[in-house]
């Protein structure tokens, strides 16, 4: 059973898997025809707190969900723009990068077709083409940062292994938009499919709000579930259809 929506909900959206279908590479993905007006739409809605929490660069945001341009949190929350007018700010630049950036290219020239996806703050490497190879790949991501420092921190998602800045997450995100306005004083609500967003599902639960699962992944955080994209873009017109109604319906 959904739950009723309300005027006074912050959205927080995470994107591949939850409101784009997953695709073999990461620029091989399709937007929707129709989301970027949703987003929009949605940011009318809520008077402006709905906020894109990804593993995404906010650069990649703006540019594939143009013209809509919302708040963010790209990186796994190490960039921040608060505000969808705003700048996007970086939390840290991590030392361990540049270096990492160096071995892993010569490394995982072992394993054809696994890929490496090179982002300001962070790095993503994919197997999802050669999954046949996750164990090797990733026995040799832990080999290699771990020579590198404590403030490196990895995490297995599907078919790919973020490494990313310790100590910031999606979660340290959500909690920074829940201390600003607009997103100040509303109910949160975090929509996710990946291990990456358990932390934006315990920001949201620890400020009273509501965690949605997509997709078939387990997890105990979960207050509903939707099947996947096309049911939560489906699930979200319809929110804001509702919800919209309500407020001229009250005024
Ligand atoms: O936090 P998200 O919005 O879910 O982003 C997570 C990562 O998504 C992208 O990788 C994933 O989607 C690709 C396209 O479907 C797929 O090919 C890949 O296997 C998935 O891991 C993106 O490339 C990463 O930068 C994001 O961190
Ligand atoms: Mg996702």
């Amino acid at each position: 059973m959904h739950p009723t929506p309300r005027s006074d909900w912050a959205l927080f959206l995470d994107i591949d898997g939850t409101l784009i279908e997953h695709a073999d590479h990461p620029e091989g993905i399709t937007i929707p025809e129709g989301l970027p007006t949703l987003l929009m739409r949605l940011q009318t809605t809520f008077a402006g707190a709905v906020a894109l929490v990804s593993g995404r660069t906010i650069e990649w945001m703006d540019r594939r969900f143009a013209p809509a341009r919302l708040a963010a949190a790209g990186q796994h929350g190490a960039e921040l723009r608060l505000k969808a007018d705003g700048k996007a700010v970086p939390l840290a630049i991590p030392a361990w990068r540049k270096r990492l950036e160096t071995e892993l290219d010569t490394a995982l020239t072992a394993w054809p077709g696994v890929y490496l996806e090179h982002k300001p703050l962070s790095l993503a490497v994919h197997y999802r083409a050669v999954p046949q190879f996750e164990e090797e790949v990733k026995a040799t991501i832990a080999v290699i940062t771990n020579r590198l420092g404590s403030d490196v921190e990895l995490l297995a998602g599907r078919f790919v292994v973020e490494i990313r800045q310790i100590g910031l997450t999606k979660g340290t995100a959500v909690k920074r938009f829940l201390e600003t306005a607009p997103f100040a004083g509303r109910l949160p609500v975090f929509l996710g499919d990946d291990v990456t967003d358990e932390d934006g599902f315990g920001a949201v639960k620890a400020a009273g709000g509501l965690a949605v699962a997509v997709g078939p992944r387990p997890t105990d955080q979960a207050d509903f579930r939707l099947d996947g994209p096309e049911e939560v873009r489906f699930w979200l017109a319809s929110v804001a259809a509702e919800t919209l109604g309500t407020a001229e319906a009250t005024r």
